[in-house]
């Protein structure tokens, strides 16, 4: 399929996403090569097996769950979806893509709006029934890792102003993709750091993240020290290397895990691991062999779903969910959709989770998602 390109030059690429202020949009940026990709206006839905190779890009996304009953994800995920108007900035270069019409884009001024918001995130109560009844399956030995997660509302005195929101996520993560979807007068957006997997061709690479501590500024080399010799956040990381290694090894002859480093974010350092290999399946097959892996599930993953089933009393739609844009090779990168939040006009539902396995403290992990929920927070 055939779009036709022109340059443009935008003081901010958000006009873009600001001019299509009403259509179905997509946003993503992926820090490893600095590109920023918008797509507007629905161009075409893609049946599970259809070819879509032939498109600039196309964006893709599944819940965390097969299935969401939430009314506030209804019509969110599980699709594969081509734009009929991309914006691609890279280097400094903007290139307008469209598919029929050009359109004019405005040069719009994006400014960073404060948000006057109320957070009602008294939710420890309910935090420790849910982190004693996860502890309790731990110990009864029949997974050795869940990851539980928070849904904390925040209620707005004025309608979100997502351009605002996604300049400031820009602007204060540069080490994290953004990603934004916006469809029927709803965005689900955030700055995650966690890749589930990429395709080059025909190498696939896929990362362990899990394991995590504050930043300081007085001394953050001590403090990545003492995350790397972390025996609770080594062994939950550990936990996350050797399943997706083990995945990868059912296809792959050759896998290869990379020493493990540290991920330093805006106000957290992660511990992170690459593993990967060579082989020709298709990226949304990698995506389904490998979702959810432990840093967002648990492990055994299909006991640890069944507790989060059982115990989160919120249904996570996108949150931790595959979010990915692949290109007209069919190459292309799925992050998990996390440090995330949904935004409904005024209100702001974020999503905020972390790994538990025996050693870990209730509070400790209370206090960890907090310090996550910040991403979302200094965004507003
Ligand atoms: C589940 C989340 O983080 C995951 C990614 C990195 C580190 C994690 C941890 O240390 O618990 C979590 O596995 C979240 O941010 O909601």
């Amino acid at each position: 399929m055939k779009y036709q390109k022109t340059e443009v030059k935008l003081d901010n690429s958000l006009s873009f996403w600001k001019h299509f202020d009403k259509e179905e949009r997509v946003l993503f940026y992926n820090p490893l090569n600095n590109e920023l990709i918008i797509g507007a206006k629905r161009l075409k839905t893609f049946g599970q097996e259809e070819n879509y190779n032939n498109y600039l890009y196309v964006f893709s996304s599944r819940t965390f769950f097969d299935s969401v009953k939430d009314q506030k994800w209804a019509e969110f995920g599980n699709e594969t979806v081509a734009f009929e108007y991309y914006l691609v900035e890279k280097k400094g270069k903007q290139t307008l893509y469209y598919f029929e019409d050009l359109v004019e884009i405005e040069n719009l001024k994006i400014k960073s709006n404060e948000h006057f918001y109320n957070i009602s995130a008294d939710d420890y109560e309910e935090w420790k029934e849910l982190f004693a009844n996860v502890y309790y399956e731990i110990s009864s030995r029949k997974v050795n890792k869940v990851v539980i997660s928070r849904e904390v509302k925040i209620v707005c005195e004025t309608l979100v102003n997502t351009e605002s929101v996604l300049k400031n996520l820009l602007e204060k993560n540069q080490n994290s993709f953004i990603f934004a979807y916006f469809k029927n007068g709803k965005t689900f957006l955030g700055a995650t750091p966690e890749i589930l997997v990429q395709k080059e061709k025909d190498n696939i690479i896929s990362y362990a993240l899990a394991g995590t501590i504050l930043r300081n500024d007085e001394d953050d080399e001590l403090q990545k020290m003492m995350l790397l010799n972390d025996r609770k956040n080594r062994y939950e990381h550990q936990i996350v290397i050797d399943k997706i290694a083990d995945v990868m090894k059912q296809y792959i002859r050759d896998v290869i895990i990379d020493e493990i480093k540290i991920l330093t974010l805006k106000n957290l350092h992660h511990l992170q691991t690459r593993i990967y290999g060579k082989d020709n399946s298709t990226l949304s097959e990698w995506v389904t062999r490998l979702h959810p892996t432990p840093a967002l599930g648990g492990n055994p993953a299909y006991k640890a779903l069944e507790i989060i089933k059982k115990y989160e009393k919120h249904e996570r739609g996108l949150y931790a969910a595959p979010i990915g844009i692949m290109d007209e090779n069919g190459d292309g990168i799925f992050v998990a959709g996390i440090r995330s939040a949904l935004i409904c006009k005024n209100m702001v539902f974020a999503y905020t989770g972390g790994g538990i396995v025996d050693k870990s403290e209730c509070e400790a992990e209370y206090i960890e998602t907090n310090n996550k929920l910040k991403t979302i927070i200094e965004s507003l």
